[in-house]
């Protein structure tokens, strides 16, 4: 792909792109292991957990394993704990990366239609980035129950590529994890990658995006003034 490009969207993922989450999601992870009367599993751990909803997490944290599945009944307990938890503790802890303010503030200028994709449940998207002060960056918020189906799938992409009448081919994703590169590709978008986000503990080059960035401050060489689209 040749950059800069001009897209019709950028939608952007939460978790690991705009947003250092894991410090939140590790107090309630070991938290609710802890009443539970489990081990503390810890933020390395946790960082390599987050990107497939909050009910992969607990089923990971419940086994200490990225693939493991729980026992039904130790889910079934755990899951309302981690819940309760996280309403609580949604933004005690949780920052926004360097550069992600002055980004969004350049987007916004440069007129870009902009949507927030995430698989996180939207009871703690919105509070997040109200909290964040970042919701009103955004037309469209998509969380992880919002549709039937949520990324890898490309089913919330095209959802909000058909909310802002812009073709697949003219949208771009930005995100930090493979899932956001597997749902861009099914969707037909242009993705860029943060590297400094969570991939389950890969570098996300090998999931080939069209580019990487080191910050949201990078994104002005690869994206020309959205206003150039209407000159
Ligand atoms: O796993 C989650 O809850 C959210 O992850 P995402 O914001 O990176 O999609
Ligand atoms: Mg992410």
């Amino acid at each position: 792909m040749q950059f800069p490009i001009t897209p019709g969207m950028i939608l952007i993922d939460l978790d690991g792109t705009l947003v250092d989450s894991v410090p939140d999601l590790t107090f309630c992870v070991d938290a609710m292991m802890a009443r539970l009367g489990r081990p503390a599993r810890g933020e390395a751990a946790v960082r390599e957990w987050v990107g497939n909803g909050v009910e992969r997490l607990v089923s990971r944290a419940l086994t200490g394993s990225l693939d493991g599945e729980a026992d039904p009944a130790d889910y079934a307990r755990a899951l309302p704990i981690f819940l309760e938890l996280y309403r609580d503790n949604t933004a005690a802890r949780s920052v926004l990366y360097p550069g992600v303010v002055e980004g969004l503030d350049l987007l916004r200028a440069g007129g870009y239609a902009l949507g927030c994709v995430t698989n996180k449940a939207a009871r703690f998207t919105e509070p997040l980035l109200e909290s964040l002060g970042i919701r009103d960056a955004f037309e469209i918020v998509i969380s992880g129950d919002t549709l039937p189906e949520k990324k890898p799938s490309p089913v919330p992409l095209l959802h909000a590529a058909d909310h802002f009448a812009v073709a697949p081919a003219d949208a771009l994703m930005l995100g930090d994890s493979v899932s956001d590169v597997k749902a861009a590709r099914a969707a037909g978008f242009a993705v860029i990658c943060v590297s400094y986000g969570y991939n389950h503990g890969q570098d996300i080059r090998s999931a080939k995006p069209d580019a990487v960035i080191d910050s949201f401050a990078e994104l002005g060489q690869l994206l020309t003034d959205g206003a150039a689209r209407v000159a």
